[in-house]
């Protein structure tokens, strides 16, 4: 089985001994080649490559902002070859095996896999042995001529502005811990405007709704995790079906508080309240704003957008697992 391995070496919990461990590991199971990204999209280029060359599976030792651009290369084909056609275009796709490396490493724990790496190299292993393959469909974000994938998560509004000040932070060199989320997370949320709602959402079949704050747009579930403790505004999201969505009319603290203890108790229910705004396992929706707002994407911050399509992939990839 051809395997490319791309390792982020300046991933948060990547080091040389895990990536030797793991090369030693998969090199045993597989005809493994190893490449270091170097720059931020390279892993896109990487995972592009190793379809046009016929790999079977790439293998990502990273976070997911890695994982993310490798799904992008391995969706996007190199010089516009036709995609994979049929009732399972993942088929014609090589396949994904993930090794959390990075922070949160949401991609990874929503597949179920150990949030350490050896662990995860045990556990792909035996996936490897047992020819286990889970095939699992992507969200797709869709922007003045522009696209790209997710695997677990997009936003727009609050929980953007929040993954923004995080890159700030961690661009002036601190690093991405829970505690700093949720600290950012709460600084932020004084500053952030609870008078003026920019956005409206609407779609094919979908009640258009006006006055929107901020919406979280799932393709799985947990949405996120605060240490180990899963955050889970749309608990019936999952690989297998359409897109979730959790939309806020109303972010005053009263509004906002129950949604908050309610998201963090790992219930299966869905949060209520007359100002949300819920969908699940939606084809397609749109989130149209007044004026830019903060936009992100598997926890990557991609500036402020004022209208973006928001679509459900089925049976995008396969992953071993
Ligand atoms: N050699 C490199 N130098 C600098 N940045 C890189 C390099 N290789 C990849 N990157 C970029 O680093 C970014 C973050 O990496 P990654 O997501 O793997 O780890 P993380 O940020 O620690 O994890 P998480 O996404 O869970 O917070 C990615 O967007 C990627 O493009």
């Amino acid at each position: 089985m051809r395997t490319m391995l791309l390792v982020n070496p300046k991933a948060t919990t990547t080091n040389a001994r895990t990536r030797d461990v793991l090369i030693r590991a998969l090199g045993a199971a597989v005809d493994l080649t190893v490449e270091q990204t170097a720059y931020r999209g390279h892993a896109a280029t990487l995972a592009a490559n190793a379809r046009a060359k016929g790999y079977d599976v790439v293998a990502v030792l990273g976070g997911d902002g890695t994982i993310n651009e490798t799904v992008n290369g391995l969706l996007n084909p190199v010089n516009g070859g036709t995609p994979p056609g049929g009732d399972d275009p993942s088929a014609g796709r090589p396949g994904l095996i993930v090794i959390p490396g990075g922070s949160a490493n949401v991609f990874a724990r929503a597949l179920g896999l150990p949030n350490e790496p050896v662990e995860a190299t045990g556990a792909v292993l035996e996936a490897l042995r047992e020819g286990r393959r889970r095939t699992v469909g992507l969200g797709q974000a869709l922007w003045e001529g522009e696209s790209r994938y997710f695997t677990f998560c997009s936003g727009m509004g609050y929980d953007a502005e929040v993954i923004r000040a995080v890159e700030g932070l961690r661009g002036a060199g601190r690093k991405a811990t829970p505690t700093r989320y949720v600290n950012t997370a709460l600084r932020h949320y004084l500053a952030t405007d609870k008078q003026h709602p920019a956005m409206r959402l609407t779609g094919p079949g979908i009640p258009s709704a006006a006055g929107v704050y901020m919406a979280i747009i799932s393709n799985t579930s947990p949405w996120s995790y605060i240490g180990s403790k899963p955050v889970l505004p749309t608990p019936w999201a999952a690989f297998e079906t359409g897109l979730d969505m959790l939309a806020l009319r109303r972010i005053g603290p009263l509004a906002m508080a129950p949604v908050v203890r309610h998201i963090l108790t790992e219930s299966d229910s869905l949060p209520s309240g007359r100002h949300l705004v819920q969908l699940h396992d939606e084809a397609e929706f749109t989130l149209t704003a007044n004026r830019p707002v903060a936009f992100q994407l598997d926890g990557d911050y991609l500036g402020e957008r004022e209208y973006v399509t928001f679509r459900a992939t089925p049976n995008a990839l396969q992953v071993l697992v």
